[in-house]
């Protein structure tokens, strides 16, 4: 057996340019994802993600550099090699993908079906995962009867089936309803965990990195911009496309003489917190609680400084200044 790289993923210098294509949809791309990390990838419309996707699942390789996945070289395997390889990587896609002639059941069995796995195997293994997403009773139902968020579930129970260790959401939640979409977000959060599996979550919304990833990278134009841990980054963003990305939920207000309108990730809305804002002057005019504290967007004074830098003494947070 070969060791356990530390790696689920390793990008070195991988790029790939399409066809007939003069701009790279990837460029010298170096990137480690660990082993049982919930990472996102985020970035812009052609950024670059959806070909990151098809690179990990197998079904692009790279014109240069080198992929491995789980310490191995993808470019060098071979047929069986790659077969196995994509049975343990689970793929959730953004419009679920599955097919409207067969019941839920017959959706989650397919892929161990396509492995040749007996009939009563497959359905106690699909309906154990039924189970395990929430959908035990729809087991015979077609897809048509189920809403979004539950044809999301199917989709996943159906990434697990084969017993992957990594788990590549495509864009899960972008056609649910944010109620909805955190829900999909809890459940995958939930299994990867239960389940030791390396969660890579591809997105072009923030707040999906924000719910349910550790870590993150940002690409922009085929590059990559910056990574690291979630917090740090959505504390303390470097690039402007960071920075666009955070603002992409600035809302609405009316801003008096003076004032100005800042985002900052809090720690909680508690009573000393409150206070402290109070005591800036500042107005709380937008607050989503996520599982990294609570992003805010305050309305401030102009010349009430960097928040940062008011709010550290007070002890309370390390606060973060997000952008203006
Ligand atoms: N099959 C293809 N043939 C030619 N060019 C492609 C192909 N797929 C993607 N591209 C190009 O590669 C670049 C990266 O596209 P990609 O789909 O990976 O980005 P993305 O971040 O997933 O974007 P989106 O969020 O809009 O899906 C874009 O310039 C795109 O036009």
């Amino acid at each position: 057996m070969t060791p356990l790289s530390p790696a689920a993923l390793q990008f070195e210098s991988v790029g790939k340019t399409y066809p007939g294509q003069s701009v790279p949809a990837l460029s010298d791309l170096t990137l480690t994802v660990a082993r049982g990390s919930r990472t996102g990838i985020i970035g812009r419309s052609g950024a670059g993600k959806s070909t990151l996707v098809r690179l990990i699942s197998g079904l692009e390789t790279p014109d240069s550099g080198r992929l491995l996945v789980q310490g191995q070289d993808v470019t060098r395997l071979d047929r069986a090699g790659q077969r196995q390889r994509q049975a343990r990587t689970g793929l959730v896609f953004q419009h679920f993908n599955l097919l409207a002639q067969r019941t839920v059941l017959g959706n989650v069995t397919l892929p161990l079906e396509l492995a040749g796995q007996p009939r009563q195997q497959r359905e106690q293994r699909a309906l154990e995962l039924l189970e395990q997403v929430g959908l035990a009773d729809f087991a015979r139902r077609y897809p048509a009867q189920l809403s979004g968020g539950q044809k999301q579930r199917v989709g996943i129970a159906r990434a697990l089936v084969t017993g992957p260790d990594l788990l590549l959401a495509d864009e899960a939640t972008s056609a649910l309803d944010p109620e909805t979409s955190a829900g999909i977000l809890d459940l995958l959060t939930r299994l990867q965990s239960e389940r030791d599996l390396t969660l890579v979550i591809v997105t072009h919304q923030m707040e999906v990195v924000r719910a349910a990833t550790t870590h993150v990278a940002v690409l922009d134009r085929g590059r990559l911009v910056e990574e690291g841990p979630t917090r740090t980054l959505l504390a303390q963003p470097q690039h402007d496309v960071t920075r666009a990305l955070l603002d992409a939920h600035r809302p609405q207000v009316q801003l008096g003489a003076g004032e100005v309108l800042r985002h900052v990730n809090l720690p909680d809305l508690g009573a000393p917190t409150l206070a402290a804002l109070a005591r800036l002057g500042a107005r709380l005019v937008q607050a989503e609680a996520h599982p990294q504290g609570v992003d805010a967007w305050l309305v401030v004074r102009e010349d009430a400084g960097d928040l940062s830098t008011l709010l550290r003494p007070s002890g309370i947070w390390t606060p973060t200044q997000v952008s203006a």
